[in-house]
């Protein structure tokens, strides 16, 4: 009898010790210095002045910004006429060493300067002088080049651009000829992706060191064409004392853990979905669905019996438990829950999340689970503070944001939004939308730029449910099965690729991109 004890005790433990919150090492903490990071442009300027400091000179920091410019030209257009409008300060500055190096070779270049050569900094200065050929008249320029470079305002654009400039841009944009913008188009603000007035609209900006929240977030992305970033001897030595907060998701962020060859479903989690009523069944099995094929070993549905037995004419892999969700959560082995696509806003769903939350479960609260703490978002949050919110994801849409979070600041970008409502809540905040903002509490914020707009279908944020619960199933913290999920939901759409795409197309495309991004 002994014996028998001990045999079935190893056997738990072999199957399902460790399970509940099985963490794989993340790998943020190697992240500052990634290609991922991306910088504001006070931070870029920062990065700049470190980097001077260090003994690299400005004027070959911008000859190498002018270089990487020149180059991607070279590539990517054949040999034609090209117009240089340099604006007042350094992206100016690295528009002259553009026009030169093109010059050089063998293009023919008209170049505009709209600034004063006495307030230009030492280093501009002296690549005009470099230059050193004749101003063109706006007009010629404008009517005469096959293609121009926008070399107005990067980093440095602190105010609306309004009169003078703003109609040039205006021309720019209506001459209907490819423009490449050096930096940032000129008129998007770098750290918001904001139009700050009128912007240029680029078929391609090229910029240096690290990308920028302006070349990702809308409508900023829109304006950027396709964005190149180049090196230009900007020490990544800096990066630690900037100390950046803000990355471009990707599958370098986070790490799917691997399926072990000694595995089995126990070890890959289990996770619990809830079901809506008999009649608002469809997003919960489209989560669930999503779920299992995201790789938990184990999806079951769980809620009222007379919905069961409606999810049960349609479901197969996926069980069904209509037990109380108070005697499952007894079970150590239902390590993750997707709680609200479908659920309907009531006391008894309210209910559930509370209890979901103290029983320190990863998952994520979507949807009718958000609605259903619209008067009193205090009571989730104190919650989540007080069991620990490092597991637990908050998807909502801008309009869940508003009413869960209260109306923020409309200067404030969507990176500053989802940080307060991350600190606040305690728990990691994705806003989804056209683009999809991800916070944790810590300050931590990454932006995914991959989602197509075929996305804005019915069902498809069910489906970012499903996956993150069930990324957080295989033992993923909350940000990187938050992150993970955002770039695979949107890459299942890249993979679909055209019109006609429904949810459940999602959930077919998801082995292909899982095997895409396992590394
Ligand atoms: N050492 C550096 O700082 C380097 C900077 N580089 C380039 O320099 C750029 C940043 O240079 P700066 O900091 O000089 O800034 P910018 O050249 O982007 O713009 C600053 C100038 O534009 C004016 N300005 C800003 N907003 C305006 C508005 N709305 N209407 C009218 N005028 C406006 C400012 O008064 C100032 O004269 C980067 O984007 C990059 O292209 C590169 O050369 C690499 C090295
Ligand atoms: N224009 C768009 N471009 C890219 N992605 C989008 C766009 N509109 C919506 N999405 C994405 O589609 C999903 C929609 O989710 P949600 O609003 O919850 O819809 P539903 O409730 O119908 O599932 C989110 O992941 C969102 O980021
Ligand atoms: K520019």
């Amino acid at each position: 009898m002994k014996v028998r004890r001990e045999v079935l005790s190893r056997l738990h433990r072999l199957f399902y010790d460790g399970n509940r919150h099985r963490e794989y090492a993340s790998i943020w903490a190697m992240k500052t210095e990634s290609l991922n990071l991306l910088l504001s442009p006070d931070e870029m300027a920062e990065a700049d002045r470190l980097t001077i400091q260090k003994g690299v000179p400005e004027f070959e920091l911008m000859q190498n910004a002018g270089q990487v410019v020149a180059d991607y030209v070279r590539v990517n257009f054949s040999p034609c006429t090209v117009g240089v409008v340099c604006g007042p300060g350094n992206n100016g500055g690295d528009g002259f060493v553009v026009a030169r190096l093109l010059r050089d070779a063998g293009w023919f270049v008209k170049l505009t300067f709209m600034g004063a050569r006495d307030r230009l900094g030492e280093a501009a200065r002296q690549h005009l002088d470099l230059w050193g050929a004749e101003d063109s008249p706006i007009n010629d320029l404008l009517d005469e080049c096959d293609l121009l470079i926008d070399g107005l305002f990067g980093a440095g654009l602190d105010r609306d651009v309004v009169g003078t400039f703003a109609e040039l841009i205006k021309r720019m944009n209506r001459t209907r000829k490819p423009i490449v913008a050096i930096d940032m188009p000129s008129g998007i603000d770098g750290a918001t992706g904001a139009v700050r007035g009128a912007a240029i609209r680029a078929v391609a900006s090229v910029s240096f060191f690290r990308l920028k929240p302006g070349h990702f977030l809308l409508p900023g992305k829109s304006y950027c064409g396709d964005v190149h970033l180049g090196q230009i001897g900007i020490l990544d030595a800096v990066l630690p004392r900037i100390g950046g907060k803000v990355w471009h998701n990707g599958p370098d962020l986070w790490q799917i853990p691997p399926y072990e060859a000694q595995g089995h479903k126990y070890s890959r989690g289990h996770c619990l979905v809830l079901s809506g009523d008999a009649l608002s069944g469809g997003a919960a099995r489209l989560s669930a669905m999503a779920a299992l094929r995201s790789g938990a070993g184990l999806v079951s549905l769980f809620g009222d019996k007379a919905a069961l037995e409606v999810q049960a004419h349609h479901v197969t892999e996926i069980m069904l438990k209509p037990a109380p969700l108070e005697k499952l959560l007894q079970d150590e082995r239902f390590n993750s829950l997707v709680l609200g696509p479908g659920a309907g806003v009531t006391n008894a769903l309210r209910d559930k999340v509370l209890s979901t939350i103290a029983a320190q479960r990863g998952c994520v609260l979507d949807a009718d689970a958000l609605m259903a703490f619209e008067s009193d978002p205090k009571s989730l949050f104190d919650h989540i503070h007080r069991y620990g919110g490092d597991n637990i994801v908050l998807t909502p849409h801008g309009g869940e944001f508003a009413r869960l979070f209260g109306k923020m600041d409309e200067a404030e970008s969507k990176i500053e939004m989802v940080r307060i409502a991350a600190e606040a809540s305690g728990a990691q905040v994705l806003l989804k939308g056209a683009d999809t903002v991800i916070g944790a509490p810590d300050g931590r914020v990454v932006i995914n730029s991959n989602a197509p707009a075929i996305l804005a279908t019915a069902g498809s944020g069910d489906v970012l449910a499903g996956i993150i619960g069930g990324m957080l199933a295989r033992g993923m913290s909350g940000i990187d099965a938050a992150c993970g999920g955002a770039f695979i939901h949107g890459a299942c759409a890249q993979g679909f690729g055209k019109e006609g795409m429904i949810a459940s197309d999602l959930v077919a495309k998801l082995p292909e991109v899982l095997m895409a991004v396992d590394k």
